[in-house]
């Protein structure tokens, strides 16, 4: 007997009840009229209890809307032999080492625990599932679940090599095929897939039809991803086609995912999509649907086939959703547009060590289960439950239970963090700116009101073009800066000013040249200074989608750290006169604000929010780090502004100070507190 082995027959002894799972009861669903629940005891709620009770339909798989989850769709690859312009990028999408990928074994006893939870249908995807070298052997064991609940087990393939593999794989218990097409053209064929092919998916539909003609009764639907100006063409053709052929074809609402350069035009809708149909078949009618299909569906009267459209966009179908995900590196991923996952794969190898179970730990598994059981070894016995299975049931449960009612909308969806859906399974304001008026205070997200701003000439002269260019005319904008002490105001004419004030300014050599202060008498003293700013938001959606980090070009808050930390210790680089520091320490914080409703119902902003940021710097050295510290404020919030621009154009960066400077000659100062 392997160590592994080993662990799992103690794992078996020590929870007696929890292996083979008894014959599937089925149970009555839970309905809302079903009287409440008996108390229980406390001892029949303890989390072993609750596993070995679990019957179909397994509270484990109920989310918080009642909604139960009998469908698992399974990734069983990253890799696939096309390129369709809507799902992957020409090059492909980096592919996860084979280490972190599922093992046949591991997919069979996941598909075995949620199959002895209640879970009814399984479809397995990818990538192209037909490329995962054995599919075959995986389809026969998942298909041996059949005696214990699974009712179905289908594919959604492209049909590029499902020809070679059918039968073989309605014998091991195939019920099902969505094969995906999107033309009925050869050419725009490899225009949309980026590969030849179209003659084999063609073999592989007519054995599908061949199969049914004799009986075996495989559902059949054809995949269809309208998008406009690329095949919206076709949709009529695609329609003609049901005319004499029993096949469902569905046409489906393009979606965005990462890297798909989704854009709303490019989708063509559902509505769309019925208009165009019903100016050539004005007969179309609504068949009636399965509760929770995906599709809606239609037949032209006297055709042999149905037509279905699948709305994700346009009209979503969250409220009856019962799928559950699980990726090829085994995450569970509770919605198609959610991006929170969990890992079960991880779960089920801390039994193994971290390791991947191979067929030959399966093995031992299997057979030490059966000889528990007293049963002579029997391929088709299953469900085989998984080692860790409590632990599994349990953080299953937690994410179905944390599943949201339906996913975000158009002008939302696009912007979130998703993986690309290739690898998912892989089916898978405020006023804009506000405007200070002249002499009007500034409201301010961190430090409430703000001092006047500065005149308008002062914040937009550019600094130094006003020094290198300081014997001119008219440089009243760099008198901010260069007159920083105030003490230069109004004396005698603009020609002669920059000349007559050069032998004062400190940053200025007598002979009107930019130069370097020197700090070489100054004693180095510990310094810190900390600057503020706020980059405030027009539109609430984009501070959420910051807050939950799926903003679409990814972690605002993190890279927005590291680049003023970047910024700090490049400051002397940007600051024209600014002596190099070796700084000690640079620290970013970016705090995600909301508007209090009260505030913005004030200013009759929708309550877009702000995110603070609060750069702190310090040194060991002879100069202050005060710009420092701007500079570092200023990119992290320049990068807060890149990363969400996509989401609202509306933010507005403002309020950025320095709040408190340290050491050095004049020792502490805080912002509003008297020197
Ligand atoms: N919004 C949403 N769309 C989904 C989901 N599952 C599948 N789809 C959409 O349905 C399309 C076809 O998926 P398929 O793999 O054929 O699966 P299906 O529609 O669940 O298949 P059936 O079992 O025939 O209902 C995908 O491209 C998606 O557009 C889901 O859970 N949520
Ligand atoms: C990702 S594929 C995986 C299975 C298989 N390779 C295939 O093409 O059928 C699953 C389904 O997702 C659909 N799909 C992929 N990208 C899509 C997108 N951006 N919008 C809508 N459907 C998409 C495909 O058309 C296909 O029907
Ligand atoms: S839709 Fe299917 S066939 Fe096309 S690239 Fe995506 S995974 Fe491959
Ligand atoms: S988007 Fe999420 S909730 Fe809606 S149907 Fe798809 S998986 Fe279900």
């Amino acid at each position: 007997m392997t160590a592994a082995a080993l662990r799992y027959a103690t794992q078996r002894l020590r929870f007696g009840t929890l292996h083979l799972p008894p014959p599937p009861i089925r149970l009555a669903l839970r309905s809302s009229s079903a009287p409440p629940a008996q108390p229980v005891s406390p001892l029949s709620t303890s989390r072993r209890d609750r596993v070995r009770e679990a019957r179909p339909f397994s509270d484990f798989l109920t989310d918080t809307f009642d909604r139960q989850h009998d469908y698992l769709r399974i990734s069983v690859t990253e890799r696939c032999n096309l390129r369709c312009v809507y799902c992957m990028p020409e090059e492909g999408v980096p592919l996860s080492p084979s280490q972190d990928l599922l093992t046949t074994p591991e997919i069979v006893l996941l598909s075995s625990l949620f199959v002895s939870q209640g879970v009814t249908k399984i479809r397995l995807t990818g990538g192209e599932p037909t490329v995962r070298r054995d599919i075959l052997p995986l389809m026969q064991q998942i298909g041996a679940l059949r005696p214990h609940g699974l009712r179905e087990l289908c594919l959604t393939t492209n049909g590029l090599s499902l020809h070679r593999k059918l039968d073989a794989m309605v014998e091991a218990g195939l019920t099902g095929v969505n094969l995906s097409l999107d033309t009925l053209d050869p050419w725009q064929f490899q225009i949309m897939t980026r590969r030849s092919g179209f003659a084999a998916v063609q073999k592989s539909i007519d054995r599908i039809l061949e199969l049914n003609r004799a009986g075996a009764g495989i559902k059949f639907k054809i995949n269809c991803v309208v998008m406009r100006g690329v095949n919206d063409r076709e949709i009529l053709p695609f329609v003609e086609l049901t005319r004499d052929k029993d096949i469902e074809v569905r046409f489906i609402e393009y979606m965005p995912f990462d890297g798909n350069k989704w854009s709303k035009g490019k989708m063509f809708s559902y509505q769309e999509m019925l208009d165009l149909i019903r100016s050539k078949f004005p007969d179309l009618q609504r068949g009636a649907g399965l509760k929770n299909d995906t599709s809606k569906t239609y037949q032209v009267p006297g055709f042999a086939g149905k037509v279905g459209f699948v709305t994700s966009m346009t009209h979503n179908f969250c409220g009856t959703c019962n799928r559950l995900r699980i990726t090829s590196d085994g995450n569970l991923k509770v919605c198609l547009f959610g991006n929170t996952e969990v890992s079960l794969r991880d779960i089920l190898r801390q039994w193994n060590n971290g390791q991947p179970i191979d067929q030959e730990v399966f093995e031992s598994i299997k057979q030490l289960a059966m000889n528990e059981e007293g049963l002579s070894p029997s391929p088709s016995r299953a469900p085989l439950l998984a080692p860790n299975s409590e632990r599994l049931l349990d953080i299953i449960g937690m994410a179905v239970k944390r599943k949201k009612a339906k996913h975000a909308g158009i002008g939302q969806l696009e912007h979130m963090k998703n993986r690309p859906m290739i690898l998912i399974d892989p089916t898978a304001s405020a006023p804009q700116g506000r405007q200070s008026q002249p002499g009007q205070q500034q409201w301010h997200p961190v430090g409430g009101v703000l001092p006047n701003p500065p005149p308008t000439s002062m914040l937009t002269k550019n600094f130094v073009t006003g020094l290198l260019n300081h014997t001119s005319t008219g440089h009243s904008g760099y008198q901010l800066r260069l007159f920083s002490t105030g003490a230069r105001q109004n004396r005698g004419s603009e020609e002669e000013k920059p000349v007559a004030d050069a032998q004062k300014l400190t940053h200025v050599s007598e002979s009107g040249a930019a130069h370097m202060v020197s700090i070489s008498s100054k004693v180095p003293t510990s310094r810190v200074a900390t600057a503020k700013c706020a980059v405030r938001f027009s539109d609430l959606l984009a501070l959420t989608l910051v807050r939950e980090n799926q903003m679409k070009k990814g972690d605002v808050l993190g890279v927005a750290r590291v680049a003023g930390i970047m910024a700090a210790k490049r400051t002397p680089d940007i600051i024209p006169l600014c002596h190099p520091i070796a700084l000690t320490h640079v620290r970013l914080d970016l705090t995600p604000v909301d508007t209090p409703q009260e505030d913005s119902s004030k200013d009759g902003s929708s309550g877009g929010g702000w995110i603070e940021i609060t750069a702190t710097v310090a040194c060991d050295g002879k100069t202050g780090v005060e710009m420092e510290a701007l500079t570092a404020a200023s990119a992290a919030a320049l990068t807060v502004y890149d990363m969400c621009k996509a989401v609202d154009k509306g933010m507005v960066i403002e309020g950025l100070r320095v709040v408190l400077k340290e050491g050095g000659k004049s020792g502490r100062w805080v912002e509003g507190k008297p020197a």
